[in-house]
């Protein structure tokens, strides 16, 4: 479980967060919905301590990451996995190096043993025979499936997605989806994913927090979020016409 108690954040005299207090479910995908510019990436940011926060605490299953020395938190950060937006795959480096990096990066695992795992994870986002291919061969789905294979490569507690849906077809997004939400499932994953996808909320939105201008206005689950009564929340969820027409149809 990820706490993130009463965080606030500014840059150069600007806040962006505003008292944003939230709890994030292990094995569970946990969902940072809201408009363009509102602060879900600085949140996750934060949460991953690529910022600094002003006040508040962000809290890693009882231990106050956000008061650690840098030491002590490079023991949380090898428990984290990233998915950042776009892919941010290496293109000069091919499928295969690209998901072993991690582990080069942070294992002492033998040579075989890591090829032994990096076969593994591909395997686990059905990716076969793409090994020595460069990311600019294979498809935009193709290299979310080996960035998520990357991310899961050092076995994380913790996941962080960013728009991992952002550029893919709604139907390749969709296989993205439920790939995240059974590798949450799988291994018990404390799983957050930035969001503005509306057929993603509804399709893995097991927890959701709805932040607008820096606030966290709600929260709730994708079986209650159709019908919740917050008015802003109200208009980020029906700004589609497909949403519009279930909402008359409710
Ligand atoms: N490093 C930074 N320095 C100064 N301002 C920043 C920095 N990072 C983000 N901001 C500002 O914080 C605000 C929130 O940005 P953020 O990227 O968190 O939005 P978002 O909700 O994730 O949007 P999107 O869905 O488009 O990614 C914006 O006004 C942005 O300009």
């Amino acid at each position: 479980m990820i706490e993130v108690k009463n965080v606030n954040k500014s840059f150069h005299g600007k806040q962006i967060l505003f008292d944003v207090s939230a709890t994030f479910e292990t094995g569970q995908t946990n969902l940072i919905i809201g408009q363009s510019g509102h602060g879900k990436t600085v949140l996750l940011k934060s949460i991953v301590g690529l910022h600094q926060i002003d006040s508040g605490q962000i809290v890693y299953d009882d231990e106050v990451f956000s008061e650690m020395p840098f030491s002590e938190q490079k023991l949380i950060r090898k428990k984290i996995g990233m998915l950042f937006q776009g892919s941010a795959l290496f293109d000069s480096l091919t499928v295969e190096e690209n998901v072993r990096f991690p582990l080069d990066m942070f294992s002492d695992k033998s040579l075989e043993e890591k090829s032994d795992r990096v076969n593994f994870c591909l395997n686990r986002v059905n990716l076969e025979n793409v090994n020595h291919l460069y990311p600019s061969e294979i498809s935009g789905g193709m290299q979310k499936r080996v960035a998520i294979a990357r991310a899961i490569a050092l076995n994380p507690q913790y996941l962080f997605c960013d728009e991992p849906n952002s550029g893919l077809d709604p139907k390749t997004a969709i296989v993205i989806d439920e790939l995240i939400y059974e590798i949450t499932k799988e291994y018990g994953i404390t799983t957050i994913i930035n969001t503005h996808d509306m057929n993603s909320v509804m399709a893995i939105g097991e927890k959701i927090i709805y932040i607008y201008q820096g606030r966290k206005l709600w929260e709730g689950n994708k079986n209650d979020i159709l019908l919740a009564k917050e008015e802003k929340l109200n208009d980020f969820v029906f700004a589609s016409e497909l949403f519009k027409r279930i909402k008359e149809n409710l």
